[in-house]
């Protein structure tokens, strides 16, 4: 496909989002109905759809209307080319421009231009402070693909060199021991030996240096309570020998965690709710709560324009209760850790308030923000232990 071929295909697919599909269903329907596409004319499409997702106002400011054309019109503005060389209505080139659509746009401004919805502005400010500007617009270009070597298979060094050889090019990153920064062959990963026999996994920096700052004893008892994926808890378990537990409310969530584990030469037990107590106390209990995903809306650029006032209070409840309902399984002298991936103080200090408040018997032992940088997403991490 020409360039400007795959701009009508990404005009094609905005559309259907605008009319309510998500971006990964909008994008495989515009794949199967085209199978003269190749894999770099979908990868092209997609990085076009995401790189509008991540910039939605801006670019409707520029284009001039935040419709499937305008958006476009608004990327290419937005990246310094003129929209006339593609738009020429030649082959499968989007038809050429009109008066109106030559005349329309301006530069965004506001919230518009940091590309967020108005109402999360003041919480950007509130939370971060002079940090805000930067996190916004961090939020606006694409995440770094991070790995994480798996030391239980071999070092950073080994993995470089294993990786290299099935045309990933990896370098360390100082952002954690184990970060691994790919800079090009990212979408052979999953196809790759490294990857399915364990030396690395996909985990993004900010979550490895977190992981890192838990110490964990040899023969610890480790619960990751909220453990989804299982990604936290396969960190730690590929750090040293202990006993390492899951639980997550909805098991189905877990599903992939007993192959990752194999993969990895760790062992994790599934804990269901019930048996929670009896398989109890954990000298460390995790709670990697479920939350808004703001230090992470690089990869999920559809989340900020989703996310509502009420969606975010709905969550602060949850992740308060969590808490709540983990610190009792946590052995004498255990830490209870509550993480998240969202840069809201509402989120993150204000949940550790509300839990100190209530249960002023335990203390911050750590605690740890990341912004979101070229090797890890915006993360929180707290460290509590009961006083003694
Ligand atoms: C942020 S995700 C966890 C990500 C995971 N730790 C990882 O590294 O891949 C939060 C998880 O918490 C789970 N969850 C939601 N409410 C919960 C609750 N009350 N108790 C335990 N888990 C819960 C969700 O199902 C979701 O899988």
């Amino acid at each position: 496909m020409t360039p400007a071929a795959r701009i009508s295909a990404a005009i094609e697919v905005l559309d259907a989002i605008l009319d309510g599909a998500h971006a990964e269903k909008a994008l495989g329907g515009w794949a199967r109905r085209s199978r003269f596409a190749g894999s770099k004319d979908r990868a092209a499409l997609r990085d076009h759809v995401f790189g509008v997702l991540r910039c939605w106002r801006s670019y409707a400011a520029l284009g001039g209307a935040g419709t499937g054309r305008g958006l476009m019109i608004g990327a290419l503005r937005a990246q310094g080319s003129d929209p006339e060389e593609f738009f020429t209505g030649e082959g499968h080139a989007p038809e050429p421009l009109s008066a109106a659509e030559r005349a329309a746009g301006s530069a965004p401004t506001g919230a518009a231009r940091l590309d967020l919805p108005d109402w999360l502005w003041p919480l950007f400010e509130a939370s971060l402070g002079d940090a805000a500007e930067d996190a916004a617009l961090a939020l606006r270009s694409r995440a770094p693909v991070m790995l994480r070597v798996n030391l239980r298979q071999g070092d950073p060094a080994q993995a470089i060199a294993h990786l290299a050889n099935e045309g990933i090019v990896a370098q360390p990153h100082d952002i954690a021991s184990t970060a691994l920064h790919v800079t090009e062959g990212e979408r052979k990963i999953s196809g790759s030996a490294c990857y399915n026999d364990g030396l690395v996994e996909l985990q993004d920096g900010s979550s490895q240096a977190a992981m890192a700052r838990l110490e964990i004893a040899p023969g610890a008892r480790v619960m990751d309570y909220c453990a989804g994926g299982g990604g936290k808890v396969l960190a730690l378990a590929a750090r040293v020998e202990g006993a390492f537990f899951a639980h997550d409310t909805a098991p189905q969530r877990m599903k992939d965690l007993p192959v990752r584990a194999e993969r990895a030469g760790v062992r994790v037990d599934i804990v269901e709710t019930a048996r929670l107590r009896d398989e109890g106390p954990f000298d460390l209990v995790l709670c990697d709560a479920p939350c808004s995903g703001s230090g992470t809306w690089r990869r999920t650029p559809e989340a900020k324009w989703a996310l509502t006032p009420e969606r975010l209070n709905e969550l602060t409840s949850i992740q308060r209760q969590i808490l709540q309902d983990a610190a009792p399984l946590v052995t004498p002298g255990g830490v209870l850790v509550y993480a998240t991936c969202s840069l809201f103080a509402d989120e993150n200090q204000a949940t550790i308030s509300h839990f100190l408040n209530k249960n002023p018997e335990w203390e911050i032992i750590d605690e740890t923000r990341f912004a979101i940088s070229e090797a890890g997403d915006g993360f929180y991490i707290s460290q509590l232990r009961k006083k003694s």
